[in-house]
């Protein structure tokens, strides 16, 4: 059965033998093995029993991406990176079960009564043989404008972070340098590598694609549409030794690469509906 489900996940398999495994709880993606290799980091500290997010894997982050804004009060009250990763979401429907993709739809549970405002948010994940694709669609059902932020904030696993190369962040993409205190740069162009703790919000990249090297013989791509930011984080030691869900070393067993809308909250009209796609292939 290439879609199998239990109470707490979705398994997919594809006939090429890539699997991919999504937790109800957050619609986290955990696990996507290609050519028997798993390609996402999941810690094995992780708590997987619904009582935190899930510490790796592909958190959905929604309706904000970091700490909240200061108002409107709403917005203020919510959680660090919004409440769609805590939800417990279903599995709708199975859209496609043939050697092109095997794909289904999840659907998030409304929001918490603190959060008025009228929208459905749902999410497609697609196995194909060396490719995995998650859309996320959020629909304003209600009748006034609808803003939000949203990011898949994607653990992707590598041997060791230190020799790995990011490319597609293209000359003179605007930055915000968490680790400065949120001081702005401009992208140089040409590789990145993690040789300190990075965690950087790249807005609007031009290119919408970014190239992974794993240093290790693997190289992946991550395209991006709707979406137009890219978070990239890798903690380091410095701090992800101090992350209590974080096993020991993790850090330096993934790099986060994070399409997103977060630079500016995305606004949709009534009926009107937003789809961010992020597309992770194997070169
Ligand atoms: O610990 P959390 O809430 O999952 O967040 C992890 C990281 O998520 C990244 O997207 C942020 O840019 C970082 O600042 C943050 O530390």
């Amino acid at each position: 059965m290439p879609v199998e489900q239990n109470d707490k996940t979705i398994v997919l398999t594809h006939p090429s033998g890539a699997s991919v495994e999504i937790y109800l709880f957050g619609a986290t993606v955990t696990s996507w093995k290609t050519a028997g290799r798993e390609r996402i980091f999941l810690s094995n500290k992780a708590h997987l029993d619904g009582s935190a997010a899930i510490r790796g894997g592909i958190p959905v982050v929604f309706p904000v991406f970091g700490p909240p804004p200061s108002s409107p009060p709403e917005y203020a009250a919510l959680a660090q990176h919004g409440f769609a990763r805590t939800q417990t979401w279903k599995l709708e429907k199975i859209l496609l079960d043939r050697s092109e993709g095997v794909s289904v739809r999840l659907v998030a549970p409304p929001p918490p009564a603190t959060f008025p405002h009228s929208f459905e948010l749902h999410y497609v994940v697609t196995l194909a043989a060396h490719e995995l694709v998650c859309n996320l669609h959020v629909l304003n059902t209600g009748t006034e404008d609808f803003k939000f932020q949203a990011l898949l904030h994607t653990y992707l696993a590598v041997p060791d972070v230190s020799k790995i190369a990011l490319t597609g962040i293209d000359a003179g993409t605007s930055y915000k340098d968490k680790v400065l205190g949120g001081a702005v740069g401009a992208a140089p162009g040409g590789p990145l590598v993690i040789d300190q703790q990075v965690d950087r919000v790249y807005a609007k990249v031009p290119s919408k694609e970014i190239g992974l090297d794993d240093g290790a013989g693997d190289h992946y791509k991550v395209r991006f549409r709707g979406f137009e930011d890219c978070t990239i984080w890798n903690p380091a030691d410095v701090t992800g030794s101090k992350i209590a869900d974080m096993e020991d070393g993790g850090w330096n067993r993934y790099v986060c690469i994070e399409p997103g809308f977060v630079s500016e909250f995305k606004s949709i009209k009534p009926g009107e509906q937003f789809i961010g796609q992020q597309t992770i292939s194997i070169a």
